[in-house]
């Protein structure tokens, strides 16, 4: 303990940090990638980093840049280092298609921290190839069609909740993010789990206590942190794996979220697998399908080890994601009451003309037109931190004038090379989506498809849920969970912003509604839809 006091003192990792430094600055090769044109750095020691990973409000550079330099652009990171932005639609199709272009390291050590070490979010090749098709049969469209009863019931819940605040005749100011982060959090814990929660009504389970903690300990980044990602990826596993135990606010939401997981895990996993043994099961939940697959003789099958890892990330990945995707619908929403009547007589004329409960959401013009444009808007990823595994060579749509006026449509990176796959700049490209492509505009999807480019995403040309092998697992299962919440609460409420409409959205781990005291939040004037 003592050794471990020493090591943290502030003395010692200055030592240490300084010598690393005049070892990475004295190693870094000149490349074709530091004649690629981009923005003055304000600073040597920071780059263009706090530009970049602190705006005011997300992209408050990144898209001004985009336009000055085009899709494919250099910032500076710490210390001189050159890192790549890249929005060009051929390059980002070979890079997510490559399985040489790894996650970057410092995010596999957070992966480590948050997920495990044997989630599929760590995994890279053969290893995460196995993963993937052994998660794949949780994640097909039939599965994820079973799951409709589970996302009616939900938003169910959420109207009887919000119902009871509010009337017909008084509108009521509302932090909807809060019941949204309960509603995602029991359907993915129903869903994947097969264990019903109902934190809409019960907020105070410590799932939910954990699960938000940890989501919220994202928000309480600091410039330090910009010099932890450099350092992450020289931190021995043994170590991380004991840093879970330092007593800091962001450790501790980790630490608690671990447990409740592994207790929920474990023990679910257990009553599966003795009632498999029974020849009981015939759950449907994602877990129970998952389970099947331990007990059969397949090639890609999971270790019960490597399942239990595997539910941290369907619940954390499956829930915020999909919890502030909807929280953007309504923000949206919110500010455009003609829309809002439009879409809520779409929802009454499909639920009236269809047969069973459940409407057909996919014949539904307007409200597809805007959860495509909320994806597009408001990417939960808006980028993903990717690495060059080897010297690697990514064309080009867009030619680059490199600064010693070559013209290059291939751009060599050498191994090591950060890339951030600009998922948000590049579904504000004017040469793709046309020259309105900053606006919020869902009608740009009823004519016809508004994308002028190839397919890269799997839904709708976005790369929201990015594309290739790493591919978002859930991306079906997100589509129709938005869906079906979003048609029951413009059925049962209209909503409008609050007076102080200073919502706007920043990165913390992923696009989060910020209000203007700097947490997270989105407050909306809610009111019952008479019926
Ligand atoms: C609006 C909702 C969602 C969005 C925008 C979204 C987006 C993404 C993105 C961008 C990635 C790639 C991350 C990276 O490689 O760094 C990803 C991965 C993943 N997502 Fe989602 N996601 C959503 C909902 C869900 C849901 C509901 C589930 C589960 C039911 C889920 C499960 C996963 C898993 C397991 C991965 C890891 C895939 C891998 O590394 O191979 N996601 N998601």
């Amino acid at each position: 303990m003592g050794y471990e006091i020493s090591f943290l003192s502030p003395g010692t990792l200055g030592g240490v940090g300084l010598i690393a430094l005049l070892v990475f600055v004295a190693l870094r090769r000149s490349t074709p990638v530091g004649r690629v044109p981009g923005p003055p750095a304000p600073s040597w020691i920071y780059g263009n980093m706090l530009q970049f990973v602190f705006p005011s409000i997300y992209g408050e550079h990144e898209f001004e840049w985009q336009k000055k330099y085009g899709p494919t652009y250099r910032i500076k990171g710490l210390f001189g280092e050159d890192r790549l932005i890249i929005s060009d639609p051929v390059a980002l199709k070979h890079i997510i298609n490559n399985r040489n272009f790894i996650r970057a390291p410092s995010q596999r050590q957070m992966g480590k921290l948050i997920f495990g070490e044997q989630s599929v979010y760590c995994a890279e090749g053969e290893d995460h190839r196995r993963l993937r098709a052994a998660l794949s049969p949780g994640f097909s469209a039939s599965v994820v069609r079973s799951f409709l009863p589970i996302f009616s019931d939900v938003a169910q819940r959420i109207v009887q909740e919000w119902g009871n605040t509010c009337s017909t005749h008084s509108p009521v100011l509302v932090n909807v993010c809060d019941m949204l982060d309960h509603g995602t959090l029991d359907i993915i814990s129903e869903a994947a789990l097969g264990s019903p929660l109902n934190t809409v009504a019960n907020p105070k389970h410590p799932l939910a206590q954990s699960d938000l903690n940890v989501l919220s300990a994202g928000l309480s980044r600091s410039k330090i942190d910009i010099f932890a990602d450099v350092l992450l990826p020289y931190i021995p596993t043994f170590i991380l794996r004991n840093a879970i135990r330092l007593p800091t606010h962001a450790f501790r939401a980790l630490r608690e979220f671990r447990a409740v997981t592994d207790r929920m895990g474990s023990t679910l996993m257990k009553e599966k697998a003795a009632a498999h043994e029974m020849g009981l099961n015939q759950d449907n939940d994602m877990l129970s399908i998952l389970m099947k697959g331990l007990f059969s003789q397949r090639k890609t099958k999971m270790s019960p080890d490597e399942l239990a890892e595997q539910i941290r990330i369907v619940l954390l990945g499956g829930q915020d994601t999909s919890a502030d995707a909807l929280a953007w619908c309504l923000h949206e929403l919110a500010k455009d009451a003609d829309y809002q009547r439009r879409l809520r007589a779409e929802i009454e004329t499909s639920r009236s003309s269809s047969e069973g409960p459940q409407m057909d959401y996919d014949s539904m013009p307007l409200l597809n037109a805007f959860l495509k444009e909320i994806l597009r808007i408001y990417p939960a990823g808006p980028y993903l931190e990717r690495v060059a595994g080897e010297d690697l060579v990514i064309p080009l749509a867009n030619e680059i004038t490199t600064t010693s006026g070559e013209r290059i449509s291939h751009l060599p990176v050498p191994k090591g090379q950060f890339i951030a796959v600009a998922i948000a700049s590049y579904q504000r490209l004017e040469d793709l989506w046309g020259c309105d492509a900053d606006q919020f505009k869902p009608s740009r999807w009823l004519d016809g498809d508004p994308c002028k480019g190839q397919a890269l995403g799997p839904y709708a040309h976005l790369l929201t849920f990015t594309g290739g092998y790493r591919v978002c697992a859930g991306w079906r299962f997100a589509v129709l969970e938005m869906q079906v919440i979003l048609a029951e609460l413009v059925a049962n409420f209209s909503f409008a912003p609050s007076k102080d409409d200073a919502v706007r959205p920043l990165y913390a781990g992923i696009l989060v509604p910020i209000t203007k005291d700097g947490v997270k939040g989105l407050p909306l004037f809610i009111e019952r839809i008479k019926q």
